[in-house]
């Protein structure tokens, strides 16, 4: 099979679909209880994706456009500085050469956001202005979310303050890990009044969750708490985004929107940084959950290296050759 259907728009824009917002539901426990996770049959499923799934060629730089489209580009660094957040902002409107662009058709090409902590929210909203890529601020005490949570919430009122148009939560993982589902319902309950109009995606860090049963329970109670996406990962476990994982949130997602009406965005995070391992999130995401995730209200890579793999292939795509990778430093 190929996945050959998407094809280039010759313009990035895709039609504006209004999505209503997931507005959450009470706790539905029963549900909760009834998710499994069959390991065995998820890894033998996601293995098969890679090697199985193709994307024919003339239509591989309209895939790895859209991809390019989907990625919250990301630096989450001690040592970050305006000045490289501006860098990373001037990457996010130009995310690829104008001479390839021109050569491939396509015209207003951009990330999906620009991803930092909340201190650098400022400087990249400043650079970012006009272009309408929005700033989605990591918050909530950050990767490990132990700091105490009132502090937690008035994070997230400062960094909406301070012009993140989306924020992305970490969970309190000890909550899944001891079954707390209440507990873990209450505070993304607190997380999304406290975003307001900003989006949220909730980090669930599914390497520290133990079981993919726990991933399927902490995806859907989430969900029901009103979670706009679920995102993978930190970036900072040891583990972080894979395939059978993916597969257990995307079905998660699929289940929500079948009994509720409402679609939840995805976000792998976390170690992606091959063009083709991008073909592969898209292609899960057609054959699990439809063309219309394909799109970046409703997915989204958290990748701080991604990028510039991407458009390598595409001046590959163009010219026939690879450039040195030191020529697309950035993303
Ligand atoms: O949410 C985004 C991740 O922190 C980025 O992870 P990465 O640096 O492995 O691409």
């Amino acid at each position: 099979m190929t996945t050959g259907t998407v094809h280039t728009d010759k313009a990035a824009h895709w039609p504006q679909v209004h999505e209503a917002r997931n507005p959450g539901m009470a706790l539905d426990m029963d549900w909760v209880r009834a998710a499994r996770a069959n390991r065995s049959a998820i890894e033998r499923r996601a293995g098969t994706l890679p090697g199985r799934r193709s994307v024919k060629k003339d239509y591989q730089a309209a895939w790895l456009a859209r991809a390019v489209s989907c990625i919250d580009l990301t630096t989450l660094a001690g040592d970050d500085t305006p000045g490289r957040v501006a860098r990373l902002c001037a990457k996010a409107r130009q995310p690829v050469r104008a001479d390839l662009l021109e050569a491939l058709g396509l015209t207003g090409l951009t990330v999906g956001a620009v991803c930092v902590y909340h201190d650098m929210i400022e400087p990249a909203v400043k650079a970012l202005e006009g272009s309408g890529i929005p700033v989605a601020a990591v918050s909530t005490g950050f990767p490990a979310g132990l700091s105490p949570f009132h502090l937690r919430v008035a994070e997230i009122e400062e960094s909406v303050k301070a012009g993140a148009q989306e924020i992305d939560i970490v969970i309190s993982r000890r909550l899944v890990l001891r079954g707390d589902w209440q507990g873990l319902y209450q505070e993304m309950c607190a997380f999304r009044a406290a975003c307001g109009e900003a989006h949220v995606k909730a980090i669930l860090a599914t390497g520290e969750l133990g079981t993919l049963q726990n991933v399927a329970r902490a995806s859907l109670v989430c969900m029901m708490a009103g979670a706009d996406f679920i995102k993978t990962s930190t970036g900072k476990e040891s583990v972080n985004a894979t395939l059978p994982v993916s597969l257990v949130m995307m079905r998660a997602i699929r289940e929500y929107h079948d009994r509720t009406g409402y679609r939840v965005g995805y976000k792998p995070a976390g170690g992606i940084s091959k063009a083709k391992d991008s073909l592969v999130y898209l292609s899960m995401i057609k054959e699990e959950l439809g063309d219309r995730w394909l799109r970046p209200d409703l997915f989204r890579f958290g990748a701080s290296s991604l990028l510039g793999d991407i458009e390598r292939q595409l001046e590959h795509h163009v010219t026939g050759a690879y450039s040195a990778s030191w020529r697309h430093a950035i993303g």
